[in-house]
């Protein structure tokens, strides 16, 4: 069974899409400016108006409250959205230094206040908080888009040790075709209204509308 299982979903702009996550694969989806990539994660996280179904190990979106909904299916957008002052008001279960050395945050950054932080600290910090919360499913909509090289690294090897040791499904928007090939096991395209599987490194052409194949062994580890 898939951990995330979309079925004839549909957004203002794009659909209806079908497409499964299984637990441990991440999915990549570019596709151009306004062409309806964030909308589309929006919508999974039950926060736009849609139609069709998404579904977590069995239990749909629509049965369960939507609080309760986005802990297991979290949303993450390129900042965060924060409601105190001090960062550290935003971690109620706190976090470990070695945590945040490893996307290159300092021990004393949950002292921090949120006004002073720099986009890309924003960024991080909004990251490592829905980590602790330890979701099944990440819906992320540009998670490096603010950052450098190093934070970049950092961020990409962070989230893939996430997704191995929870055997987490990852669905990751970003225009970035190269961080594409490199994090994600299956990349698709939005276009037209509809996700195009891109084709393989062999040079294959695009190959299918997003009807998904589970994560398989033997698929690309990163
Ligand atoms: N509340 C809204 N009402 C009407 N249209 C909206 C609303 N929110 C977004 N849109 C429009 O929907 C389209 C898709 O927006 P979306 O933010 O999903 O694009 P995107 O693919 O994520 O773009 P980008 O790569 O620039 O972030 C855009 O044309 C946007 O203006």
């Amino acid at each position: 069974m898939p951990t995330l299982s979309l079925q004839q979903l549909r957004t203002r702009h794009v659909g209806p899409i079908d497409l499964d996550i299984a637990a441990g694969e991440c999915v990549c989806i570019r596709g151009a400016s306004g062409s309806g990539k964030s909308l589309l994660l929006r919508a999974i996280a039950d926060l736009d108006p849609h139609a069709g179904a998404a579904v977590l190990d069995g239990r749909a979106c629509a049965s369960m409250p939507g609080p309760a909904w986005r802990r297991q299916v979290a949303l993450v957008m390129a900042e965060g959205q924060w409601w105190a002052d001090r960062v550290g008001e935003h971690f109620p279960g706190g976090c470990t230094p070695a945590w945040l050395d490893r996307l290159g945050l300092p021990a004393d950054a949950l002292g921090w206040q949120v006004a002073r932080c720099s986009t890309g600290e924003r960024q991080r910090l909004a990251l490592l908080r829905t980590l602790m919360q330890q979701p099944a499913v990440l819906l992320l909509d540009e998670p490096t888009g603010n950052l450098d090289e190093d934070s970049t690294a950092r961020v990409e090897a962070l989230l893939g040790d996430y997704r191995r040791e929870h055997a987490a499904a990852l669905l990751w928007v970003s225009h970035d075709p190269r961080q594409a090939a490199r994090v994600a096991q299956r990349r698709f395209v939005l276009e037209d209204d509809r996700l195009v599987e891109e084709g393989e490194e062999d040079g294959g052409e695009a190959a299918s509308v997003g009807h998904a194949r589970s994560l398989g062994a033997g698929d690309a580890a990163w």
